[in-house]
């Protein structure tokens, strides 16, 4: 008897010193990373703000694939765009996958393919979301963004400098309304600009995507919001009912249209075209709500990105509108056709994303079994966050990094050659953003057709002292500039009658 017990204990004892053994092997070959505590690992490191530059200044001493562990969740960190490509594009069949968003999931994005999981739904609804936002569509959508671009234009000159925000809001909701619900925008009392601003409250309380304690630990939701941890249940209170109103209105109105015959072209009247009479139509509202929240509050804050970077840089300002001047004339307005001979405007465009990136840590993808890289262990279940705020500021990419400067993307000698921002500022792999192609036509008509008629220009203040707005952004799933005071004007006494022509 004491002979077997001998051995049990023996081959339990094995087994203990075989799993610390595995277990010790596993964290040498994780990615570096910053010191952590015994049990709640990085906890109390984590930034509570600018979560992005903090990992990217961490990264200067860790390198560009870091591990964080916090109360047992890995967390990696890809700050270069080599490691993006590699491992979110290369390995995308092992790094598509979310986690699971509780927080956002508590306030209604369900089904959302912006948090979906990778399995047969994701790809259900990244189907419906591709096929009516392609490079191909979204030529389509040119004309449309033409005419609410000049629009942007003269509201921003119709109104007063505390307006700017919400007529370049006004702008984004335009356009993803009349895509998703074939809606146009011609008043300020628009429900679905009331929804928007709802929306962006909602989304700007939540903290940067997956990272709220109650993402951690989904028990929370059921404990007061004052309990410690629990706070983020009276958002879910406070905002679900505004979440729910924009999944049910649009596909309501579109089909009280079409029962009328007034439908317009839109996502979901195609998409109720393809539906059998009856069916569920739970995707369908899903899907065209996250279109609305994935594509407004984006466009907005790149666009009032934009506005403060020329606040900032009269000299490029200027320099920019001399080209379109050169191109354009003073006779009409940039189009699209104009695209290929306004290498400055894309210049403009390009360097808005890179200076201050609007997802600065996009949306954290999650692996689905381990994978080594460059010998380095990434754990199954790791969620993978692309910072796209330190790709911006990698100086292997970009020449003085924090400087907006245009000029950089031209082709040597004129320029620096250096990469467009776009590849990186909309993610990677299969959960690259949908919205690329519309997102990037919307921002380009709106530049060129702001450059080409706006002075803008620092605001004063009272005592007659110039205003310059500070370049900090919100934290968030979306970063949006927290000052863009400044005063825009009619570059020239044609401008306004150019206007006034072409929106009618
Ligand atoms: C300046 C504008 C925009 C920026 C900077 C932006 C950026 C991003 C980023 C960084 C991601 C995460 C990609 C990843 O996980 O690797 C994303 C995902 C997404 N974006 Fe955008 N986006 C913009 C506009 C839009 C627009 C206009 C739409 C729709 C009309 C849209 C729809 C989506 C959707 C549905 C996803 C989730 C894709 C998935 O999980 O499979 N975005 N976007």
């Amino acid at each position: 008897m004491s002979g077997i017990l001998y051995y049990l204990v023996a081959f339990v004892g094995a087994l203990v010193a075989l799993a610390v053994w595995r277990q010790r092997r596993r964290a040498s070959i994780l990615p570096p990373g910053p010191p952590a505590d015994p049990l709640i690992g990085h906890l109390l490191r984590m930034p509570s703000t600018d979560s992005a530059l903090v990992f990217h200044e961490w990264s200067k001493t860790y390198g560009p694939v870091m591990h964080l562990k916090v109360l047992g969740r890995s967390m990696i960190i890809l700050d270069s765009y080599q490691a993006a490509v590699e491992l979110l594009e290369n390995r995308g069949v092992i790094y598509s996958d979310r986690p699971k968003f509780t927080l956002y999931e508590l306030l209604g994005w369900n089904p959302s393919l912006v948090f979906l999981q990778y399995g047969k739904q994701f790809n259900i609804h990244r189907q419906m979301h591709q096929s009516y936002l392609s490079r191909h569509k979204a030529e389509d959508f040119k004309p449309m963004q033409t005419q609410e671009a000049r629009t942007l234009v003269q509201n921003l000159l119709d109104s007063t400098p505390d307006k700017y925000e919400k007529s370049i809001s006004r702008f984004a909701t335009g356009i993803i309304t009349q895509i998703v619900a074939g809606h146009r925008i011609t008043s300020n009392d628009d429900p679905y600009l009331h929804m928007s601003k709802m929306v962006y409250e909602a989304m700007s309380k939540t903290g940067p995507p997956g990272n709220s304690p109650l993402d951690f630990f989904p028990l929370l939701q059921h404990f007061p919001p004052w309990f410690p941890g629990a706070g983020h249940v009276s958002v879910v209170r406070t905002s679900k009912s505004t979440v729910r109103r924009l999944h049910e209105f649009p596909l309501r109105m579109v089909k009280e249209q079409r029962k009328a015959g007034e439908s317009m072209p839109s996502f979901i009247s195609d998409q109720l075209e393809q539906m059998e009479e009856g069916a569920d139509d739970d995707d369908l509202k899903g899907a065209a709500a996250t279109m609305f929240g994935a594509g407004e509050v984006t466009t907005w804050s790149t666009l009032s990105i934009f506005v403060l970077a020329m606040v900032l840089h009269p000299e490029c300002q200027a320099q920019v509108q001399k080209e379109i001047d050169s191109v354009v004339g003073g006779a009409r307005l940039p189009e699209f056709g104009d695209r290929e001979d306004l290498p400055l405007v894309e210049g403009v465009l390009q360097e808005t994303l890179r200076w201050n990136p609007g997802a600065p840590l996009g949306i954290p993808h999650r692996t689905i079994k381990d994978d080594i890289y460059r010998g380095m262990l990434i754990p199954k279940g790791a969620l993978v966050f692309s910072n796209i705020r330190g790709m911006s500021l990698d100086e292997n990419m970009y020449s003085n990094p924090t400087s907006f400067d245009p000029e950089r993307y031209l082709p040597k000698p004129a320029g620096k050659g250096e990469p467009k921002f776009s590849n990186v500022s909309f993610g990677f792999g299969r959960r690259i953003c949908t919205g690329q192609y519309v997102a990037n036509n919307s921002l380009w008509i709106a530049i060129a057709s702001i450059l080409a008629t706006c002075k803008i220009t620092n605001a004063v203040d009272e005592n007659g002292k110039i205003i310059v707005p500070e370049s900090t952004l919100t934290d968030g799933i979306v970063s949006h500039p927290k000052d863009v005071r400044c005063v825009i004007s009619p570059r020239s006494p044609s401008a306004k009658p150019l206007i006034m022509e072409t929106v009618g």
